[in-house]
């Protein structure tokens, strides 16, 4: 949670935190990597709601799911704000998308469409048809190239996300789409990351101009804006295309452009760039936790077991697993919260910005202010143990936090819930994931995550082959639904 601090104030102290120098106060103690091992550290030391400040721009850190539902969901009304991010939201310029966009009317006219595409279960189930279809395309290709298990991910994603923000349904091999949403994705990445580039802890610096030694990141920024742009005008200009010529598919875009009587500049450039939010919004964050679905299985041959038997005797080895089958598959569905929580995608959130002064447990919370592995919630919380969400007494729902909070809640929450479940049960019907084994030596890969706003697993190696010869015959046949005898 960012703030920026106006004046001292008297009315109550600020949380406790790392000793402030003069003017610079904790600019030498910012990590500049993987900042949420460093965040933990000092909730460790200094309690649940921790304060640092760098050049008088104050930031909040909460350490605690507790803490965070209490202020960020309860009190939503003033702390849904969102801090000025210099080198991601003005210089690169994501503050054209709704994850940077001002509380205020905007915000809640973008909210309003993508709730109306994909905000409850009953509008996203319009779109199951197509999540299948394009997951039993992925075990095609994880079949043919296993070895590319990453690749297959990212292209998955795309291709769903495309389809219903744009109706476009993407190449086979390097999308050309597919291909800007993860370079300008990864880029939103690195360039809204805390402690990422210096300009984001000394908003002066963008001031200074792009010649001067030590301001690259002016050249960077200049060069992102333009990835940026062109991924959020390509697909735009498409559906226009395709309007014009009468063969536009049914999508987010084009629905708000048919609709719209009198397309004036301004409504357009909302249309496209909620469109934009919708689909880089998507394009990478589920592919971090499908991503990691596939290590947790190569880790814990136990858990893919028991998963396989529910599969086999709820669905049979005849057919593919589908969204009907989902309420008669718990052991899937804890799966999908312990990939959730097992690796944190967003391992920093995304930070919220307190429109007024607030006293919380005590301390002030000035005005213009800006968690998943807690022993305290979760029991051994390093393991994969989907078992923890399942019996009389399961333990808390990780998707009160990994989703974010209040009126800054994830967006596409249904639709990354409906991708990993699909993705998971259809996996896991048909392959074995195994550690990679070479020469006789086996590979345990040892989970770590990228740094970013948005944290993959970092590349690992496992072995992926069909389950059986029926498995392979399910995976290459034309539809997921043919029921052999
Ligand atoms: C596993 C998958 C995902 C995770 C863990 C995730 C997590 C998050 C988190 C933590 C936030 C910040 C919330 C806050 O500020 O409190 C967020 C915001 C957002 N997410 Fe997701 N997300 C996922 C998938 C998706 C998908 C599939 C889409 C789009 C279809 C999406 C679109 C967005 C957008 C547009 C925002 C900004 C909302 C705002 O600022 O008001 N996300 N997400």
């Amino acid at each position: 949670v960012l703030l920026k601090k106006f004046a001292s104030r008297k009315a109550a102290p600020l949380p406790p935190g790392p000793r402030k120098l003069p003017l610079i106060g904790n600019l030498l103690d910012m990590p500049t990597e993987q900042e949420w091992f460093t965040f933990t550290e000092w909730g460790k030391k200094w309690g649940d709601i921790v304060s640092v400040s760098v050049f008088g721009q104050q930031m909040i850190i909460l350490n605690s799911a507790e803490v965070a539902i209490d202020m960020l969901d309860k009190k939503s009304s003033i702390y849904s704000d969102r801090p000025v991010m210099q080198m991601g939201g003005e210089l690169v310029g994501w503050k054209n998308t709704l994850v940077l966009t001002p509380y205020g009317d905007r915000l809640r006219n973008y909210r309003r469409l993508f709730h109306q595409c994909i905000g409850s279960p009953a509008s996203m189930s319009e779109f199951h048809p197509v999540e299948e279809k394009e997951t039993h395309r992925f075990l095609k290709n994880v079949l043919a190239r296993p070895e590319h298990l990453a690749d297959h991910v990212r292209r998955t994603a795309g291709a769903i996300i495309l389809r219903i923000s744009h109706g476009y349904e993407v190449q086979e091999d390097k999308d050309p789409f597919v291909t800007l949403a993860d370079e300008a994705t990864e880029q939103f990445s690195l360039s809204t990351a805390p402690g990422g580039f210096l300009v984001n802890l000394i908003p002066a610096l963008r001031h200074v101009p792009a010649w001067v030694p030590g301001a690259g990141f002016k050249k960077t920024a200049a060069s992102w804006a333009k990835t940026l742009a062109m991924m959020a005008d390509g697909p735009h200009e498409w559906v226009k295309e395709q309007m014009n010529l009468g063969t536009a598919e049914a999508s987010f875009t084009s629905r708000l452009l048919g609709e719209a009587s009198d397309l004036t500049p301004e409504r357009e450039h909302n249309i496209k760039w909620s469109a934009a939010s919708l689909y880089s919004g998507g394009a990478d964050t589920t592919v971090a936790a499908i991503y990691a679905f596939f290590l947790a299985m190569a880790l814990h041959p136990d858990v893919m077991r028991k998963a396989q038997e529910e599969i086999d005797v709820v669905v049979g080895s005849n057919r593919l697993p589908n969204f009907s089958d989902r309420d008669a598959l718990p052991y899937i569905n804890a799966i999908v919260l312990e990939v959730l929580r097992w690796h944190t995608v967003t391992p920093t959130g995304v930070p919220h910005r307190v429109t007024e002064d607030n006293i919380h447990n005590g301390y002030l919370i000035p005005k213009d202010t800006g968690m998943s592995h807690d022993p305290k919630v979760y029991s051994d919380p390093f393991n994969f143990k989907p078992e923890r969400f399942l019996g009389p007494q399961p333990e808390q729902d990780p998707t009160v936090m990994c989703f974010g909070f209040g009126r800054r809640i994830c967006p596409g929450r249904v639709l990354a819930d409906a991708s990993l479940f699909i993705s998971c049960a259809m996996s896991l019907a048909v392959f074995e994931v195994t550690k990679f084994v070479k020469d006789g030596v086996t590979n345990t890969p040892t989970p770590e995550q990228t740094t970013g706003t948005i944290s993959h697993p970092k590349p690992f190696m496992c072995t992926i082959r069909p389950r059986s010869t029926k498995a392979e015959q399910l995976i290459k046949s034309e539809e997921p639904y043919i029921v052999w005898e």
